[in-house]
Formats: structure tokens, C-alpha cells, sequence
């Protein structure tokens, strides 16, 4: 698993805009390699702001957009279209705007859908989605995500993983559901540290005084099930995008400065 590297920008607003500019050459580097690329989508302000950023990207359309695999890191256990599901708020953001190919845009089951309201199976079955799309070279039962980004809670929970809660534990499966989030709502879908760890690249964005503390404490050496963020590394990159406000607790020599 890759150290964490740390680099901040002035505000939100810059973080956004430029791990959207990190996030586009990544995917262009990737289908030049490869001939596609594979992105995990995270829900929350910071995540739904960077594609929001994308969006409005001069360099948006430098990515293939039909050779992109999208997944979701985590989901909020609702009917579909509820405005609060990641899903509809990526779709708002980003992919409505962009000509992706519907076959490799893989949201998570919805509440009242194949599943009805059984988060559980409707993990259970995104689990079975992503072992059928993992290749025979790929680590865990996920395909090689090329960028797997997570937004970064307040108590340092990533996807719907959250301190001490029993997700967190989990070293087996790939996908779980949760149940009792403290964070609303509280059923949610979401991938376990298991999967996240089989990524390229882990890309965590935290952004407000609010996530100061939860920085600090995730990349000071605390355990992961005390802190999940500190469990998310990526198999050859770990990279926290902040913006100075969540920076302001860690000490000075995490980084440099990375933008005036
Ligand atoms: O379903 C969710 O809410 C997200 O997946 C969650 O993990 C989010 O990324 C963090 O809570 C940070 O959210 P903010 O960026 O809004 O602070």
C-alpha cells in the first residue's frame, strides 16, 4: 500500500478545479495505455464539486468518454431519483452532460428497485457486478479501478464506512450494507476497505475547517477502524487533495504549499 501524499490548494473552490484537471489527464493517460479507464464516483460536496468542475473543464472532451467504466464507492440506500442519491447528484453534475456509454455506468441498486429495501442484497449483487467485470490480473474480486476518489467525513468515515461501525471491519467482502449511519441516511450500500485498497490510485478530498481535525487525525498513524480514512491507500497512490482550511492542523512538513 502506497504512503499518503499531500497536496493543498488555496480554497474549495481551487481544489475542485484542479483535481478535475488531475482526474481528466489520468483517465487521457489511461485509455491511451489501456484503451479505456476506471473511475469510482463518491457522493458529498467535495466529490459532486470536482465533477461539477469537470463539467465546466476546457479539457473536459479529452476524455473518450465511451471507453470510461464508472462506479460508485458508495450509495445512499434510496429510491431511485431521490434527489439525495449519489447517483442523482453525479448525473446532475457531470454525466448527463457527457456521452458515456449507459452499459459501463454502474450505479448501485436503489431502494424499491430489484432489491426492494434490502440494502443488503442489493450489496450482495453489486459485489457480483464488480467480481464479473475484475480480470484475471486484477487484486480482490474488483477490476484495477484507475482512480477510486472518496470524499473524507468530519469523524474521518470514507464512502459508508464509519468509525467502529461494523464496515469498517469487514476484510472479506467487497460490498456491504450499513446500517445506522450516523451520517443520513442511515442505509446505505457501500465498498469496503478490501475493495478500495485494490485501486490504482486512492484520491481523498477534504475540503473546510470542518475536515481539519479528521485530517490530522487519519494521517497521523490512527488505526483505520478509529479513523476509516486512514485505511484508504491505494496500491500504487494515496493522494489527499485539501484545501488550506482542512490542511490546518498538519504539521507543516506533510507539505509544501502547492498553489499561491
Ligand atoms: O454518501 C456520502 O455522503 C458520501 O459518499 C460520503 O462519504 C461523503 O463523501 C463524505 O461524507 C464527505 O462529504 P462532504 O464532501 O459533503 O463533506
Amino acid at each position: 500500500m502506497s504512503a499518503p501524499q499531500v497536496v493543498v490548494h488555496r480554497d474549495k473552490e481551487l481544489m475542485a478545479k484542479a483535481a478535475a484537471a488531475r482526474l481528466i489527464t489520468k483517465i487521457v493517460d489511461a485509455q491511451a495505455a489501456r484503451g479505456s479507464a476506471s473511475v469510482v464516483l463518491t457522493g458529498g460536496r467535495n466529490g459532486n464539486g470536482l465533477l461539477a468542475a469537470l463539467a465546466a473543464s476546457p479539457a473536459r472532451d479529452a476524455v473518450d468518454w465511451h471507453r470510461l467504466d464508472l462506479w460508485w464507492g458508495d450509495e445512499r440506500f434510496l429510491p431511485a431519483g431521490d434527489p439525495e442519491r449519489n447517483e442523482t447528484q453525479a448525473r446532475a453534475a457531470l454525466l448527463d452532460s457527457v456521452p458515456l456509454a449507459p452499459a459501463r455506468v454502474h450505479p448501485m441498486e436503489p431502494a424499491g428497485g430489484r432489491f426492494g429495501n434490502d440494502a443488503d442484497a442489493a450489496a450482495e449483487e453489486y459485489a457480483l457486478e464488480l467480481a464479473a467485470a475484475a480480470g484475471p490480473e486484477d487484486h480482490a474480486a474488483v477490476p484495477s479501478f484507475d482512480v477510486l476518489l472518496l470524499g473524507v467525513g468530519p469523524d474521518t468515515h470514507v464512502a459508508s464506512l464509519f468509525p467502529e461501525l461494523p464496515g469498517v471491519y469487514e476484510q472479506e467482502r467487497t460490498v456491504v450494507g450499513v446500517h445506522g449511519a450516523p451520517k443520513p441516511p442511515p442505509t446505505r450500500v457501500s465498498l469496503t476497505l478490501p475493495a478500495i485498497r485494490a485501486a490504482r490510485e486512492v484520491w481523498l478530498l477534504a475540503a473546510g475547517e470542518d475536515k481539519a481535525n479528521a485530517a490530522a487525525i487519519a494521517l497521523s498513524g490512527a488505526g483505520e477502524v478509529q479513523a476509516p480514512a486512514a485505511g484508504a491507500r491505494g496500491r500504487s497512490r494515496t493522494l489527499w487533495l485539501l484545501d488550506e482550511a482542512a490542511a490546518a492542523q498538519l504539521p507543516r512538513d506533510l507539505y509544501p504549499p502547492a498553489s499561491a
